[in-house]
């Protein structure tokens, strides 16, 4: 059984592209983190939200409407918010709470924690810092199952907590995946037999990831994270509710805030799903400010199907109504993508477009 470390084995990365600077220490931007003042990209232009006051529609989860609605907001946007989502506040708390102590250890503890070259897992910058020329304000922590192994490295006597919040929310956060996937396969009419949903539950590649972006001296050159859209089937994102800094790109209307929500989740489509969905669910563009009042904190699950698990667009979509309809993609094992990603970040899914 491949594992997501292996899939990352063939992109090792250089040892500044995994650890971040001690963004304590810094009292100004620096070179390294200060994107160009002008042009599409630039941090300033960032700032100014440039889009109407849309905001990302928030979903019942226990109202009748729910699958239209997810089904809806999929297909529309990629990106919604939910609610009575059966995650307990207070596990919300607990997780976010022991995010926050990992993060607020001096540096030279959290390095103990260090993602190795070719891991998957750990301590260390974005993973799509290669691909830039500048850094980001942001320090992560990837997981994937039991943190155990860094855990002890940073506390060798009081790892179990971290530990067992860590793998209670990842449970949690895979049953909540399971969830809005059959909602979404009701609402596009595919039964589960038409996609393997027995292995595709099997051995998932998820990962969870603790997002920190630290109080920026000047937001106006800093970048939280930079644009992408995420590999994932889906991703389901609790945002810190004091902090906002989170954005997406809305085809025809630029960049709009997903502002936080108390007690919410942020769900959006990732690129496996797009495929899956022949390109009827966009894979969103997001990207993070830099924030110059708060500390800010988010915490990412990636729900991903088992790595020897083969995605391409539905047979049932492109059956539809006795209709062939042509497949927008080829079909592809999720390793493969996962390192067609790694090597190429947004090139990628046009490697697999056909036509
Ligand atoms: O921090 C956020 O709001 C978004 C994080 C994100 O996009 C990611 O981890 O892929
Ligand atoms: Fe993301």
């Amino acid at each position: 059984m491949a594992t997501l470390s292996e899939a990352y084995t063939e992109t090792p990365l250089l040892l500044e592209h995994i650890i971040p600077i001690d963004f304590d220490s810094f009292k100004e931007v620096p070179q390294s983190h200060s994107w160009p003042r002008s042009g599409d990209e630039s941090p300033r232009r960032m700032l100014n939200f440039e889009g109407d006051h849309f905001s990302v529609p928030a979903i019942d989860l226990e109202s009748p409407d729910a699958i239209e609605m997810v089904g809806h907001a999929c297909k529309n946007l990629g990106i919604f918010q939910v609610t009575r989502h059966g995650i307990p506040s207070s596990l919300l708390r607990e997780v976010e709470s022991q995010a926050w102590q990992f993060f607020s250890l001096p540096a030279r503890a959290k390095v103990r924690a260090a993602r190795s070259p070719g891991g998957a897992t750990g301590y260390g910058v974005a993973r799509i810092t290669p691909f830039f020329n500048k850094f980001m304000w942001h320090e992560g922590f990837t997981m994937m199952g039991s943190p155990l192994e860094h855990a002890r490295e940073v506390w060798p006597h009081g790892y179990r907590k971290f530990c067992k919040v860590m793998e209670d929310y990842q449970d949690k956060m895979k049953a909540l995946s399971e969830r809005l996937l059959a909602m979404i396969l009701k609402y596009l009419g595919i039964s589960e037999h038409d996609i393997d949903w027995p292995r595709l539950r099997s051995n998932p590649s998820s990962a969870l990831q603790l997002n920190s972006y630290p109080q920026c001296p000047d937001p106006g050159l800093a970048m939280g994270l930079a644009p992408h859209t995420d590999t994932s089937f889906l991703t389901i994102l609790h945002q810190n509710d004091s902090a906002h800094g989170l954005q997406f790109h809305r085809e025809g209307r630029g960049w709009v805030p997903v502002l936080p929500m108390d007690g919410a989740l942020v769900v959006n489509v990732g690129d496996m799903l797009h495929i899956m969905s022949n390109a009827m669910f966009p894979s969103v563009v997001h990207r993070v400010i830099a924030n110059g009042k708060r500390h800010r904190l988010s915490i990412g699950y990636f729900y991903r199907p088992p790595m020897d698990f083969r995605i391409g667009p539905i047979h049932g979509l492109t059956q539809a109504s006795g209709q062939e309809v042509a497949a927008r993609f080829q079909s592809i094992m999720v390793k493969d993508y996962v390192q067609m990603k790694a090597k190429n970040l947004d090139k990628a899914l046009s490697m697999i477009r056909i036509g």
